[in-house]
C-alpha cells in the first residue's frame, strides 16, 4: 500500500487543536490553515527549578509568564531553533536536548505548534536582551499570569519527576 504524500511541515488542516484560547475573540481568515512551528525549552536547574520569562512588550500576551523559546524558522531543526532562541532571548549556550512533548494551540493571533525540550546543560549568564523578567521556579510555580498555552505544560512537568542531573 503506498502512503500519501506527506504534507509539508507547516500546514496541519483539521487537525483539532488540544486547547482553544479566547474562543470569544475572532481569528484572522485562514487562521486555520497555517500552523506556525514554535521551539520551547524547559530549562530545569539543579534544583528541579524551571526558569520562566515574561513575554515582551508589544507582543501577544505581553507580561504572561512563559518558557524562553520562539519560532522555528524554514529548514530549521527544533535543536537549531532553541539554540537560536535562548542565545538570542535570553543570553544562555544549551547543550543537548531533550524533545519531551508538543501541544497545538489556538490563540486568536496564531495557531501555534509548541514543541518542547527539557533541557539540562547550557553555559553562559542569564542576560533579558527583550526586556523581559525572569524568574526559577519549583513546581507547582508561583508566578501569574501565566500564557495559557504554558498552563498545560507545566501541569504535565508536575507528574514528571524532575531529576536532577547526575554528578560527574
Ligand atoms: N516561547 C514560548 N511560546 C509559547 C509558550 N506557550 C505558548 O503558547 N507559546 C506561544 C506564544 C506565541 O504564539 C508562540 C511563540 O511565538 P513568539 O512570537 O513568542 O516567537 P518569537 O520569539 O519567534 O517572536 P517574533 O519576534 O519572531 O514574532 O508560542 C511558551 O511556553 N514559550
Amino acid at each position: 500500500m503506498s502512503l500519501p504524500p506527506p504534507l509539508p511541515e507547516w500546514t496541519l488542516p483539521n487537525v483539532p487543536p488540544a486547547l482553544v484560547v479566547d474562543a470569544e475573540r475572532p481569528r484572522a481568515p485562514g487562521h486555520g490553515q497555517r500552523l506556525i512551528e514554535v521551539a520551547v525549552g524547559v530549562l530545569v536547574d539543579a534544583q528541579g527549578r524551571v526558569l520562566l520569562t515574561t513575554r515582551p512588550p508589544g507582543k501577544a500576551y505581553a507580561g504572561c509568564w512563559e518558557f524562553p523559546g520562539g519560532k522555528i524558522e524554514a529548514g530549521e531543526s527544533l535543536e537549531a531553533a532553541l539554540r537560536r532562541e535562548l542565545q538570542e532571548e535570553i543570553g544562555l549556550q544549551i547543550g543537548a536536548v531533550q524533545p519531551w512533548r508538543s501541544l497545538v494551540v489556538d490563540y486568536p493571533h496564531a495557531l501555534v505548534r509548541l514543541q518542547v525540550c527539557l533541557v539540562r546543560d547550557w553555559s553562559g549568564t542569564l542576560h533579558m536582551h527583550e526586556g523581559q523578567s525572569c524568574a526559577w521556579q519549583s513546581l507547582p510555580v508561583q508566578a501569574a499570569p501565566l500564557l495559557p498555552g504554558s498552563v498545560p505544560l507545566l501541569q504535565g512537568l508536575q507528574g514528571l519527576v524532575l531529576q536532577p542531573p547526575l554528578a560527574p
